[in-house]
């Protein structure tokens, strides 16, 4: 378990993490989503004792990370996937990191097996590919086989296998009781992974809730609808009691099921080329929830952008 009490981070007049309370609990996989600069890795960082919180406090497990005497055994992380010696193999990386935490040479060729770079064991890691140096990563975060994992952006660099991989994992620990706390810009990956998501923007948590709560407050399930008569859809629409919103040359209709809309149109007589129910997917859902929380916009010439539903609503 992971708790953050009131947890502040300053630099100079900016607050990178103002404040936050959060807990993670065991038995999930929970995810950390944030805009660029949202504070994520701030935050990573003071879980792992690597940054002071400014105030406020965080544990692990009940005690500062600071604290733990065997941390490897208690917390496993990747958090730069570049944190090792390029000279050094990926058996000698893991036996040096073994060896402070009195961790046995049959546990790290086991681990090396897990993560399937068994056969590259005495290659020197300068040498790796990013997606190897990414399952070394996570082959040192497990090696201590800790309660507690946490991996920041860990499918970074991975193919479809690897990904896979990394979301399978993850579950496994979690249906081990580990806790599992991950971050990543991959809102696809995230939907498939995460039992429970943690939001944060600008410093702040903007959501703390499990994956079906949050899709049920910010992904709206909706109606889309093509149709050759707009006016008259819209006309019979409203005297039904719904709202049709032109999104493009399509109509959007909140709230309501297709058979609905269907049947509302069959009774006027409109005819109706396409209609089918949308679930708003995690990506749309983060897009409206930090829309104001992003720190670094892009301009885009309009006209060059690429057609959305976004702001459409
Ligand atoms: N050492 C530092 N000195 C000054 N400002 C910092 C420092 N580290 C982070 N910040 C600022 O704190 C804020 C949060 O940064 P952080 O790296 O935690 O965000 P993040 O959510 O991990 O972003 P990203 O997704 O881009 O990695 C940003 O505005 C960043 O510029």
């Amino acid at each position: 378990m992971i708790s953050a009490h009131e947890l502040t981070k300053r630099y100079g007049d900016k607050a990178a993490v103002d404040g936050i309370d959060f807990t993670v609990r065991p038995g999930k996989v929970t995810g950390f989503l944030g805009p660029n600069g949202a504070g994520k890795s701030t935050t990573m960082r003071m879980i792992l004792g690597l940054d002071r919180p400014t105030s406020g406090s965080v544990t692990v497990n009940g005690h500062p990370y600071a604290e733990s005497a065997a941390p490897l055994r208690e917390v496993g992380a990747l958090l730069e996937a570049h944190a090792v010696h390029p000279g050094r193999s990926a058996l000698g990386h893991l036996r040096w990191l073994a060896a402070s935490n009195g961790i046995s040479h049959a546990r790290v060729r086991q681990i090396l097996d897990h993560v399937g770079l068994e056969g590259v064991a005495a290659t020197r890691a300068g040498k790796f590919s990013l997606g190897m140096r990414q399952r070394l990563g996570i082959a040192a975060a497990l090696l201590g086989d800790p309660p507690v994992v946490i991996l920041d952006e860990p499918v970074n660099g991975l193919d479809s296998e690897g990904i896979r991989w990394v979301r399978r994992l993850c579950r496994q620990l979690a249906d081990e009781g580990r806790t599992v706390f991950v971050s990543s810009h991959l809102m696809a990956e995230m939907s498939l992974m995460a039992d429970h998501l943690i939001v944060i923007g600008q410093g702040t948590i903007l959501a703390d809730a499990s994956m079906t709560d949050f899709m049920t407050d910010h992904a709206p399930s909706y109606v889309r609808l093509r149709t050759p008569e707009p006016a008259d859809a819209r006309r019979a629409l409203a005297r039904a009691g719904l709202n049709a919103a032109p999104v493009g040359d399509e109509l959007r209709i909140d709230n309501v099921n297709a058979s609905s809309v269907g049947d509302v149109l069959y009774d006027a007589g409109v005819r109706v080329h396409e209609l089918s129910g949308v679930q708003s997917s995690l990506e749309e859902a983060f897009m409206t929830l930090t829309a104001d929380a992003v720190e670094y916009h892009a301009h885009l010439d309009r006209s060059a952008a690429e057609p959305t539903l976004e702001g459409a609503f």
